[in-house]
């Protein structure tokens, strides 16, 4: 028994799998574009979204550097316009309420770089700070600068300076102002973090050289970083503003917007974790795959149910062939009228049957026909003879079997040859045929044998006249090779009506008239009944 693996290998499964793969391919490569632009499109609002927020952030700042240096520039001024000696600049800057709230602390410093006043204490250590780089910076340049950031040597704390020179009436600088911001409060500190509504990700600030100036963490305050070349810091310190995604602190993937600052050589940064960014795209994205089950699950039903549809015509055809090998419908179903290729199809089969058919007729044809005289063969009769015999007994009609040989063949053969005794063989079943009923079947068994199957009989007289018209056909000279011949065959014919009658019984009573025919001396015919102890009528011709 073949395994039942039927319905895996059928057309309809295999279409219906192809539907589903196309499908499922469509909905992934479709969905999965979808989503790549979608995530493209999403991180660029982000991006955008945190770039406008680090925009309103550095406006902050730049505006509050912008202000203390203002500051820084008309105390300066005042002192010049006052005309005031070093040792009244800590008097001075005592009086300016305003420098408490903008600066952590304000100093002063005389053109040697030692420290002259103090606002936070007027008797903090006397320090010089000709050797920090602001101050050399403030004295090549004559104009205030923002220093790097710095651990302050007065109050300990991570600092950054803005400096403001003082000129005497000469346009010598007299003295250095130093406005100090404490990293650890900034001014720009609650502002900018108030910015930072989402709880996820933060914003820091990082001068160019990689020094961190504002951190959430803030003992990374001063830490200097070490960005890797490619790294998405490394373009954070490029300056300018703009995005990337990269990854920063612990491995965490983020997207990092930055902008520099116009007042100093500062970034400001904001770093978001990837995570947060796309979750809104999970949630598209599961959606996105139930959505695409579903269409895989709908396409698969309907692939299969439009492949059942199609295929209906091969089912059909199917049938056809089951049908005509059961013998219930003949090769014309075969011969449908559509277009398409199920069509051509069953055209197809329906012409091979045909030729099919006409190879088994002649087949059939050669296999009961004599080579020799072209009439039935022993083959035929033996076929045909229950055949007719069975009708006969359905209808109860009268048929007849009459054996038929020639007389002293065998003389013709020995004296004119074997050619001259087949022109006769010839000849013979063509007046025998000539002679009887088209619905009479004629054959011949072997040699000079010949059988007559009578159907259809009206009377008993009637194959008395049948008997007398073959004799009479045979009366004519014969031609065998040039000799003229005359031929005279016996003839024994077996009658019956009976149902229940073998074809032994039949041929055996055919036998036996044809054995009286010839005993009384030939050339006649005899009629046998069957069942029939002996022989009814034999005529002899004369
Ligand atoms: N020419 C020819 N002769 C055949 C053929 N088949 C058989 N024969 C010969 O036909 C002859 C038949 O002879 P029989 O019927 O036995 O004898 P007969 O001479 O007819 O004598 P009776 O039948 O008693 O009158 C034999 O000599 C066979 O060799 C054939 O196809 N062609």
């Amino acid at each position: 028994m073949r395994p039942s693996f039927g319905f895996f290998l059928s057309f309809k499964f295999k279409i219906s799998v192809l539907v589903i793969a196309l499908v499922l391919i469509a909905g992934i490569g479709s969905g999965g574009i979808s989503l790549l632009i979608a995530e493209s499109e999403l991180r660029q609002v982000i991006a955008r979204q945190e770039l406008s927020l680090l925009n309103s952030a550095a406006a902050l700042i730049d505006s509050d550097l912008q202000d203390k240096r203002q500051l820084l520039r008309l105390l300066a001024e005042q002192f010049q316009a006052h005309q005031l000696t070093l040792a009244q600049v800590q008097e001075e800057l005592e009086t300016h309420e305003t420098l408490r709230e903008e600066f952590f602390n304000v100093s002063a410093f005389d053109a040697s770089g030692a420290l002259i006043a103090s606002l936070r204490d007027r008797n903090a250590k006397r320090i010089n700070i000709a050797d920090r780089k602001y101050f050399q910076e403030t004295m090549r340049l004559r104009e205030g600068v923002v220093s790097a950031p710095f651990k302050s040597v007065l109050s300990g704390r991570p600092v950054v300076v803005l400096t403001q020179p003082l000129r005497d009436a000469d346009g010598r600088i007299v003295c250095i102002l130093l406005g100090a911001i404490d990293l650890l409060r900034p001014s720009f500190s609650a502002q900018i973090d108030s910015l930072r509504s989402s709880s996820d990700g933060y914003l820091f600030i990082v001068t160019d050289d990689g020094v961190i100036i504002h951190h959430p963490d803030r003992s990374r305050l001063l830490e200097k970083t070490d960005p890797e070349p490619g790294s998405v810091l490394e373009a954070a310190l490029q300056g300018g503003e703009g995005w990337q995604d990269g990854i920063l602190d612990n491995d965490v993937p983020v997207l990092l917007v930055h902008k520099h600052l116009r007042e100093a050589a500062w970034n400001i940064a904001l770093s978001y974790p990837m995570e947060s960014a796309f979750a809104p795209m999970r949630s598209v994205r599961w959606r996105a795959f139930l959505g695409a089950a579903l269409l895989t699950g709908l396409a698969g039903i309907f692939g299969w149910g439009v492949t059942k549809k199609l295929l209906r015509p091969l089912r059909r055809l199917h049938d056809h062939v089951e049908d005509i090998s059961a013998g219930r419908a003949g090769i014309a179903v075969f011969d449908v009228d559509r277009g398409d290729e199920f069509g051509h199809l069953s055209r197809a089969f329906y012409a091979l049957s045909q030729r099919r058919e006409q190879a088994e007729a002649e087949l059939h044809r050669i296999a009961t026909t004599d080579v020799l005289t072209g009439i039935h063969n022993r083959r035929m009769f033996d076929d045909f003879l229950p055949k007719a015999l069975a009708r006969a007994a359905r209808t109860g009609q009268q048929v007849g079997l009459a054996f038929l040989d020639i007389d002293h063949f065998k003389d013709i053969n020995d004296t004119l040859g074997h050619a001259a005794g087949d022109e006769v063989l010839v000849e013979f079943a063509r007046r025998l045929t000539a002679a009887v009923r088209t619905t009479d079947t004629v054959a011949r068994l072997a040699g000079d044998e010949f059988v007559i199957v009578f159907e259809q009989l009206g009377s008993n007289t009637e194959i008395d006249l049948l008997g007398r018209k073959i004799l009479d056909a045979m009366q004519p000279p014969f031609l065998g090779g040039t000799a003229r011949l005359t031929v005279t065959a016996s003839i024994g014919i077996a009658l019956t009506t009976s149902s229940n009658v073998t074809v032994d019984e039949v041929m055996r009573a055919a036998d036996q008239a044809l054995y009286g025919v010839k005993a009384a001396g030939r050339n006649g015919f005899a009629v046998n009944m069957v069942g029939a102890e002996r022989v009814l009528r034999a005529r002899i011709k004369t």
